[in-house]
């Protein structure tokens, strides 16, 4: 197991990594979630031996790491850029840190072969990096991280300079051969969407702290904040009557799979709901009128000016939706999460603020 305890990590006039507490158990897939800046990559650098950490500790299998150099760790790195040498074949590349550990050369070849099937690349031993696609080049990274066998995996954004299909479908990939070779892993995104295709559990960072950490569909259900709930993709948070109003419809005393139901003993008042929680649907109980359309590949992203709630952001299957239409919608309880009480939150800052908006509600 890995171990962070109370890690921080700073800058001349910036921590960057501020008394943060993990733990990775061993063959499990951490994704660590957040914004650009928030320190996400230090943290991997301090795991990784490449930052000093000021104060906290790292420890791997109950052995604490200071003192211990990057190369002695036994951990892999991969970058968002694989950065792969240019003058070498992608067989070369993939069986580098087997040659820098002495493993003879048919032992390498035969190793390579192995990881270039794995990563869904047989056959590409000879190719130069230049003649290969974004994503392949990525997949041959991802083969020479894993090719010394490492104990730990540390992926810093490794799909986020893919384009938007092909990351999805890289991500699924990712998550099967670090799945199907039982590799321990840290993956740094600030990709949502990423974080849940391929970790089983997600610690939310903001501004150098773990706002949220527990396993990804929890989280994803339950955020803890109005932050959290915003940077995981609930576009809308609704107050005061709008949230009593979307309260009332989805009924919150039936017994529902939805993270309302499930926090809604504890509840701030606060509901956030994703762009799915609202549907066009002539059946819906809800009017609004739409004040912006942008059609995505198989759906229409709308802003809705919902009577009751407000603004809204929702979503329509049909093409079709536009500026000026009047669209009724349904309310989806899967996209829905009730915000809890702030003293119930971790790493709560402005508890005292939350308290009595939530107080104003009841
Ligand atoms: N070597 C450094 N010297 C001074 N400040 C640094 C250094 N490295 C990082 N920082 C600062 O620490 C903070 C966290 O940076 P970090 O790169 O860890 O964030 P990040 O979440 O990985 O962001 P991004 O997704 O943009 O890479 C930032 O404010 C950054 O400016």
């Amino acid at each position: 197991m890995l171990e962070l305890t109370d890690l921080t990590v700073t800058f001349p006039g910036a921590t960057a990594v501020d008394h943060v507490s993990l733990q990775v158990a061993q063959g499990s897939v951490l994704a660590v979630l957040g914004p650009s800046g928030c320190g996400k990559s230090t943290l991997l650098r301090a795991v990784a031996g490449l930052e000093r950490p000021s104060a906290g500790s790292i420890r791997w299998r109950g052995t604490d790491l200071s003192g211990v150099p990057t190369h002695e760790r036994g951990f892999a790195l991969m970058f968002q850029d694989g950065q792969l040498f240019a003058q070498a074949s992608v067989g070369d590349n993939i069986g580098y840190p087997l040659r820098l550990r002495g493993v003879g050369r048919g032992a390498r070849a035969s190793r390579v072969a192995e990881l270039l099937e794995l990563v869904g690349l047989p056959g590409y031993a000879d190719r130069r990096p230049a003649t290969l696609s974004g994503g392949e080049q990525q997949r041959v990274a991802l083969a020479r991280s894993l090719a010394a066998d490492p104990e730990l995996l540390l992926l810093d954004e490794p799909l986020s300079s893919l384009d938007r299909a092909l990351r999805d479908r890289l991500a699924g990939d990712l998550r099967e051969i670090l799945v199907s070779t039982g590799t321990t892993a840290i993956l740094v995104t600030h990709d949502h969407d990423e974080a849940f295709s391929v970790a089983d559990r997600m610690a939310v960072m903001l501004q150098g702290r773990i706002a949220q950490e527990g396993d990804s569909t929890q989280v994803w259900r339950a955020p803890v904040s109005r932050e959290v709930a915003a940077f995981i993709g609930y576009d809308t948070i609704l107050e005061g009557p709008a949230a009593q109003t979307l309260r009332d419809l989805l009924d919150l005393s039936a017994d529902r799979a939805s993270g309302l139901a499930a926090s809604s003993d504890r509840a701030s008042g606060l509901v956030a709901l994703r762009r799915s929680a609202l549907r066009v649907d002539p059946g819906g109980s809800l009017t609004g009128t739409v004040r912006r359309a942008t059609t995505v590949s198989d759906a229409v992203h709308l802003t809705v000016e919902v009577e009751r709630l407000g603004r809204c952001e929702a979503l329509s299957s049909e093409l079709g939706p536009q500026a000026g239409d009047t669209v009724a919608l349904t309310v989806d309880p899967r996209g829905v999460a009730a915000l809890p009480t702030p003293d119930l939150r971790t790493g709560s800052t402005d508890a005292e603020e939350s308290a009595e908006t939530a107080s104003d509600l009841r």
